[in-house]
C-alpha cells in the first residue's frame, strides 16, 4: 500500500503580466494580463511507508510547489494526489495529524517565547494530554540532544538549536508523512550531521516516510536510498541514487594536504588530479576503486590530512540533464 501518491499532478500559476512606468501601471489596473507558468507538469511517482526519498532539482524546477500540493497548502490545477489516504488540499484534521511540513526559510516558533511555549500551543491544538506531552518533548529533545534549550526565548538559540526546535514542533503530535524542504539550510557542518542522524533515528523509530528537499548532496547520500529528480517541472529520474551516482557522478573527490610537495606524476597513479597547490591536492578517484585506491594514497604517502567529499547536487543535476531524459 503507497502512502504518498501523485498522478499526472501539475500546476500552473498565473503571472500578471506588467509593462515598467506609469502606462504600464494603468494599463495593467484596466486591462491586466497574465501569461501561464507551468510549474509543475504531469508529475507521477508513489511512495511506500517508511521510505526516504530525496526529491532534486535546480532553483525553479517545482520542489516546493509540489510540497506545498502534497500538504495541501495549494490546489493542484491538474491530476490526482493522496497522501495516507487522504485528499490533501481538503486539509482535514485526519490529514493534518498524519503529515508535517518543515521549511527550512521559515519558522512556527515564536521568536520571543521560549520554545516550550509555542510547544505547549501545538499540544492544545493537537490535544495532546499533559503526560504525553512531556513524554514526547522528553523524548525529542534527548534525541536532538536540545536539553534546557528549550525555556530560553528562540531568538537566543544559534541557527542550528533554532532548526532542532522547529523539527520537534513539527513532529510533537508524531506524524506519519514528513515533508522536509531544505531541513538543513545554512546550518554549520556540525548541526547539518545531528540534523541528518535525528532523522534518521525519527524514521527507524517511528517507521516515518519522509520526502526531503536539500541542496546538500551529503544529506541524500546519508538517509535516501531513492531520489526523485525534477526539472523545469517534469520528472526526470525516479530511482535509486547509487544507480544515478553510478551512472552520472561515478568519482568522489579526495582533497589531500601532504608533508611534502609531491610530484605530479606519481599522484597520476591514484587518479585523475584535479588540482595542485602547494602541498594541496585534489583527486577525482572511482567509486569502485576508493577504498583501494585511499589505503595505497596512505601507504605511500605522508598525508597530514584527507577528506572525501561527493560531486555536489547541481554537478550530478547538470550530468543528467547533459545526457537528456532518464526515466
Ligand atoms: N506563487 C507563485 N506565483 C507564480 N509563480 C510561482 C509561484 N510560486 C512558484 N512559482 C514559479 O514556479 C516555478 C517553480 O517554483 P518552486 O518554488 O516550486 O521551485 P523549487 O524547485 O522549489 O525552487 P528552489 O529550489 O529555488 O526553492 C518557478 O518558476 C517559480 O518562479
Amino acid at each position: 500500500m503507497t502512502i504518498i501518491t501523485c498522478d499526472h499532478l501539475e500546476k500552473v500559476y498565473p503571472v500578471a503580466i506588467k509593462e515598467p512606468g506609469f502606462k504600464g501601471t494603468l494599463s495593467h489596473f484596466f486591462q491586466r494580463q497574465h501569461r501561464l507558468v507551468k510549474a509543475v507538469q504531469s508529475v507521477t511517482f508513489e511512495v511506500e511507508p517508511g521510505e526516504v526519498v530525496g526529491f532534486l532539482g535546480p532553483n525553479g524546477a517545482g520542489k516546493t510547489t509540489t510540497l506545498k500540493m502534497l500538504t495541501g497548502l495549494i490546489h493542484p490545477s491538474g491530476g490526482q494526489v493522496n497522501v495516507a489516504g487522504q485528499i490533501p488540499f481538503r486539509r482535514s484534521s485526519a490529514f493534518l495529524e498524519k503529515i508535517t511540513l518543515v521549511m527550512g526559510q521559515k519558522q512556527q516558533l515564536l521568536w520571543d517565547l521560549p520554545a516550550l511555549d509555542s510547544l505547549r500551543i501545538n499540544a492544545a491544538v493537537y490535544k495532546i494530554s499533559p503526560r504525553e506531552f512531556q513524554y514526547r518533548v522528553d523524548e525529542l529533545s534527548e534525541m536532538l540532544s536540545l536539553g534546557g534549550k528549550l525555556t530560553q526565548p528562540v531568538r537566543k538559540l544559534s541557527l542550528g538549536e533554532r532548526m532542532k526546535a522547529e523539527l520537534l514542533a513539527a513532529l510533537l503530535h508524531r506524524p506519519q508523512v514528513l515533508f522536509l524542504d531544505e531541513p538543513t539550510l545554512g546550518l554549520d557542518v556540525n548541526a547539518q550531521v545531528s540534523v541528518r542522524e535525528f532523522l534518521r533515528q525519527y524514521n527507524h523509530r517511528y517507521d516515518a516516510t519522509i520526502l526531503l528537499t536539500s541542496h546538500y548532496m551529503a544529506d541524500i547520500t546519508a538517509l535516501c536510498d531513492r531520489v526523485l529528480l525534477i526539472h523545469q517541472g517534469q520528472l526526470i529520474y525516479d530511482g535509486g541514487l547509487n544507480q544515478l551516482m553510478n551512472r552520472f557522478a561515478p568519482y568522489r573527490e579526495v582533497k589531500l594536504e601532504l608533508m611534502q610537495t609531491p610530484d605530479p606524476i606519481t599522484l597520476e597513479q591514484y587518479g585523475e588530479v584535479e588540482e595542485i597547490t602547494g602541498r594541496e591536492i585534489r583527486l577525482l578517484v572511482r567509486r569502485e576503486t576508493l577504498t583501494h585506491t585511499v589505503s595505497q594514497i596512505l601507504a605511500n604517502l605522508q598525508v597530514l590530512d584527507l577528506t572525501i567529499t561527493d560531486p555536489p547536487i547541481e554537478e550530478i543535476i547538470r550530468r543528467v540533464f547533459q545526457s537528456g531524459k532518464v526515466t
